[in-house]
C-alpha cells in the first residue's frame, strides 16, 4: 500500500467512508522536516542570511501510531506559515526543544521527540483514521484543520483553551505537521472543509485567519467594532490579509500599511481605501540600533490623519515588532488598544510609555486562537464572508524556496504547498457558491 493508493480513493468520487476505512495504511510518508543535527547550521550568520533552503528537508519517515481522540488525516494541501520560517533558521530557539519539552509529559507525546521535525501548521485533506473516543469524524471526511493542540486536564484552559498550560501549536511545538502526505492531529482540531474552495486554497487561511479573529475581533482581542480606525500593518500580508477583510467586514475602516505599488493594488482590490506605503513615505522610526526618532512617528501619525480626516487608530494591528510598535503606540488614540502576536522584526521593543499611561491605552497579546475562535474563523471562510489570500502553490519538494520566499518578503498573501494533490483546483464540492466569490477567491493569485 501507498499514498497513490489513497489519492486514487479521493479522487474517486464513488469511495465511501468504508472504503476508507478499509485502506490499508502507508509505512511511510513522505514529509517536509528539519533536522536535529543540523540545530547550528547557520550559527554566526544574521537572520536574513539563513536560507531555509538549506535546513528544509523532503524525507521519507515512518507513519506514527494512532493514539486516543486523535485523527491521521491525507493531507491534499498545506501552506506556508511564519513559524515553519522560525523553525527552519532555528530562531528564536531550536523547535527540538518544544519536542523533548511534550516528549516529556506523557508515554503517548513522547512520539513527538524525534531526530527530525515534521513541520507545518495548516492542513486541507481527508481522515484515513480516527483513533478511541472519535465519534465525531470518520474516514472519508473532507476537513481542514486548526493548529491548537491542548491537552485541557487542567482548568486554566477551560474558559478559554488558549489559557492551557499545555498549549501548543500543532507542526510547531508538536511533530507530524501539516507539511507531509500524512498528517497527525488531535480530532478536536478537524473542522468541516470550506466547500466552495480548492483543497490548496481551504489549507490557505486557517492559522492566519483564526489568528487574525481572536486579534482583532474577539473580545479576548482588541474587540474591534464599526467605525473603528484599524492600522493594520503588513496589511496584504498573511496576517493582514485576513485582518483587512475583517475590518471591512465589520464596518471599521482599516489603515493599511504595505511596502510596494503592487500590495497598495491589492488592498485595494481588497476594497480598503487608506493605504500608506512605508517604502515610499520612506519612514525611519529608529535613528540608530538603539534610538528612535518621535519626529518620524509623529510624520507617520499625520499621514494618518490626512487618511481619516483628523482622527487617530483605535486599535493597531502589530505583528513587526521592534521596528514598529514605538509608533504604534503613539499613534493610537487615547483609550485605544494596540493587540500584538508577535515581533518580526524583533522582540525586544522599546516605546515611550508617558503615551501609553497619560493616555490610558492599552497593549493586548493575543495568540493564534481558541477552539471556539478558529471555529467561528472557519465558518466565516465557508460561508463566503472572508476569503483565501491564496498567491501562488507549490510542489511538495521545492517548500523550501517557498519558506524562502516568505523569509525575505518576496510573496504575497498566503502561499500554498500541494502535498498529496497533483495538481491546482481539485476538491471543490459547490461550485454555485464558488461562482459567486470566484473574484475575490483569486484577488491574490499571480499578482
Ligand atoms: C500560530 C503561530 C504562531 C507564531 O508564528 S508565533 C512566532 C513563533 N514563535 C516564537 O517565536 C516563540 C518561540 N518561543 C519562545 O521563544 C519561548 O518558548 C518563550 C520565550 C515563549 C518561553 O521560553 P521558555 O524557555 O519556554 O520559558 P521561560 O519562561 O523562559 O523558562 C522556563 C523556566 O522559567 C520558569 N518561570 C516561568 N515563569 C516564572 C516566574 N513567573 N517566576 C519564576 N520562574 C518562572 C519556569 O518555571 C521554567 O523553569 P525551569 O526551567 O526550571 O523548568
Ligand atoms: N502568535 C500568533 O498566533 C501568530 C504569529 N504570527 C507571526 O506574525 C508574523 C507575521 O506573520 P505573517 O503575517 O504570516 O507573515 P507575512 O510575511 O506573510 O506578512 C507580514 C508582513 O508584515 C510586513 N512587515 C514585515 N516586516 C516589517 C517591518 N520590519 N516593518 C513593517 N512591516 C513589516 C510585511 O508587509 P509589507 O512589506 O508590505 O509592509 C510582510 O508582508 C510572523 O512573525 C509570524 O511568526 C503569525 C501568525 C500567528
Amino acid at each position: 500500500m501507498t499514498v497513490k493508493d489513497i489519492l486514487a480513493a479521493i479522487q474517486s468520487p464513488d469511495s465511501t467512508s468504508e472504503d476508507f476505512a478499509a485502506l490499508p495504511l502507508p509505512e511511510s510518508y513522505r514529509a517536509i522536516t528539519v533536522h536535529k543535527d543540523e540545530t547550528e547550521m547557520f550559527a554566526g550568520l544574521a537572520t536574513r542570511d539563513k536560507d531555509p533552503r538549506k535546513s528544509i528537508h523532503l524525507d521519507d519517515v515512518p507513519l506514527p501510531e494512532l493514539g486516543p481522540g486523535e485523527a491521521l488525516v491525507a493531507v491534499m494541501a498545506s501552506s506556508v506559515n511564519y513559524n515553519s520560517v522560525w523553525t527552519s533558521i532555528f530562531e528564536p530557539l531550536s523547535t527540538f526543544g518544544f519536542l523533548e519539552r511534550y516528549g516529556r509529559t506523557s508515554e503517548l507525546a513522547r512520539r513527538h521527540d524525534l531526530p527530525y521535525h515534521i513541520i507545518g501548521s495548516d492542513l486541507a485533506g481527508v481522515v484515513l483514521r480516527t483513533g478511541p473516543g472519535v465519534n465525531s469524524w470518520k474516514p472519508g471526511d473532507e476537513v481542514v484543520a486548526h493548529c491548537l493542540s491542548v491537552e485541557l486536564e487542567s482548568s486554566d484552559g477551560h474558559n478559554d483553551t488558549m489559557l492551557d498550560p499545555e498549549q501548543r501549536i500543532w507542526g510547531f511545538e508538536t511533530n507530524f505537521g501539516g507539511l507531509a502526505e500524512i498528517a497527525l492531529v488531535k480530532s478536536n482540531q478537524l473542522m468541516p472543509k470550506p466547500d466552495h474552495l480548492s483543497w490548496e486554497e481551504a489549507a490557505a487561511p486557517g492559522l492566519v485567519n483564526s489568528t487574525a479573529y481572536r486579534q482583532l475581533v474577539s473580545r479576548n482581542g482588541a474587540g474591534m467594532k464599526q467605525g473603528d480606525n484599524v492600522l493594520i500593518w503588513g496589511a496584504s500580508g498573511g496576517l493582514g490579509s485576513y485582518a483587512t477583510q475583517f475590518a471591512l467586514a465589520g464596518g471599521a475602516n482599516p489603515i493599511c500599511v504595505v511596502s510596494s505599488d503592487q500590495k497598495a493594488e491589492i488592498c485595494r482590490r481588497m476594497g480598503a481605501e487608506a493605504i500608506i506605503d512605508r517604502n515610499a513615505e520612506g519612514y525611519k522610526f529608529w535613528k540608530d540600533e538603539n534610538t528612535q526618532d518621535p519626529r518620524e512617528w509623529k510624520r507617520f501619525g499625520k499621514r494618518i490623519r490626512e487618511l481619516t480626516g483628523g482622527e487617530d487608530i483605535d486599535i493597531v494591528f502589530e505583528h513587526p515588532g521592534r521596528e514598529t510598535f514605538g509608533a504604534s503606540v503613539f499613534v493610537t488614540r487615547k483609550g485605544g488598544t494596540i493587540t500584538t502576536c508577535a515581533s518580526t522584526s524583533g522582540y525586544m521593543h522599546q516605546y515611550d510609555n508617558r503615551y501609553l499611561w497619560m493616555s490610558l491605552k492599552r497593549i493586548i497579546g493575543s495568540h493564534f486562537a481558541n477552539y471556539r475562535e478558529a471555529w467561528e474563523a472557519n465558518r466565516l471562510i465557508a460561508k463566503g464572508k472572508i476569503h483565501p489570500t491564496l498567491s501562488k502553490t507549490y510542489a511538495l519538494e521545492d517548500t523550501g524556496q517557498a519558506a524562502y520566499d516568505v523569509h525575505r518578503n518576496l510573496h504575497q498573501g498566503k502561499v500554498g504547498v500541494l502535498c498529496l494533490a497533483p495538481e491546482e483546483g481539485l476538491g471543490v464540492r459547490d461550485h454555485e457558491k464558488r461562482a459567486k466569490h470566484i473574484d475575490a477567491i483569486n484577488r491574490f493569485r499571480n499578482v
